[in-house]
């Protein structure tokens, strides 16, 4: 098992590849662990150095207490930088973890060389929504939620031909409670808009066609504020990486053909 200590709490990471390879992390999202990126990894260039990690109150990860800030959540990312050592990284956020990467990017752009937003924005949803989201939760669990989760997350197409696709339910109904409003609270505060136009770095922006949490023009809106590249992924709700591993694998091999040092 590999961890990174931080803060006093220990983050499940995964670290493959060659340890002089290009550094890409990957950060995911709300409600889901560093499995999400298990079709598409294969999918990518050889000699890549693939780090990926569970963010704090999800997966493997320790959970603090909620609520937690983005900041914070930037500070782990970094801490998952520095504790391996990496630099000139190509970020790859899905949701919650483009929020993130948009947060490192700003504060650490001497780590950060290009960033993948996938299905994320700079400001995602209103605070009045999260703390609904927040109070149900708390009161019923996870669980409480999981049906209008999946729908958002998942096309009725794959959810119908994919036999496995319970045990994506699983996952995010293991959640706990505090990890997951711990994040929704980080992503009602963070409005990233200013220092996301800020950014002077090669960016990819992709939105699954069907995405009911990040609509591909809100994702758009996000691409548009730091001169990205927008891609709309067909067939695909907000993960891709799950969906269509192949679509978003040549989305990201030529953008890391593209900005190679
Ligand atoms: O997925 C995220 O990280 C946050 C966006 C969201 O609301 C996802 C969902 O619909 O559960």
């Amino acid at each position: 098992m590999q961890t990174i200590s931080t803060s006093g709490i220990t983050l499940h990471i995964r670290d493959e590849g060659p340890r002089d390879g290009r550094a890409v992390l990957f950060a995911n999202s709300l409600g889901t662990d560093l499995r999400v990126w298990d079709a598409l990894l294969p999918l990518l260039p050889a000699g890549l150095r693939i780090v990926r990690y569970d963010k704090r109150g999800h997966g493997l990860s320790d959970a603090t207490p909620a609520p937690y800030a983005m900041d914070r959540l930037v500070a782990d990312a970094e801490a998952v930088c520095g504790g391996l050592g990496l630099r000139d990284v190509t970020f790859v956020g899905l949701s919650i973890g483009g929020l993130i990467g948009q947060g490192l990017a700003a504060r650490r752009p001497d780590l950060v060389r290009a960033l993948v937003l996938m299905d994320t924005a700079a400001k995602i949803g209103t605070a009045q929504m999260w703390q609904d989201r927040i109070d149900a939760i708390t009161a019923g669990g996870v669980e409480a939620l999981a049906d209008p989760i999946l729908e958002r997350w998942f096309t009725p197409a794959f959810r119908a031909a994919n036999p496995g696709f319970a045990l994506w339910r699983n996952m995010l109904t293991r959640t706990s409670v505090a990890g997951y409003t711990g994040c929704c609270a980080a992503i009602a505060g963070a409005d990233l808009t200013d220092s996301t136009r800020a950014l002077r770095l090669p960016v990819l922006a992709m939105a699954g066609d069907t995405d009911g949490s990040t609509p591909p023009d809100l994702v758009r809106a996000t691409a548009d504020l730091c001169g990205a590249d927008f891609h709309v992924i067909p067939d695909a709700g907000h993960i891709p990486c799950v969906e269509q591993p192949e679509a978003t694998a040549r989305l990201l091999a030529d953008f890391l053909e593209r900005t190679a040092p």
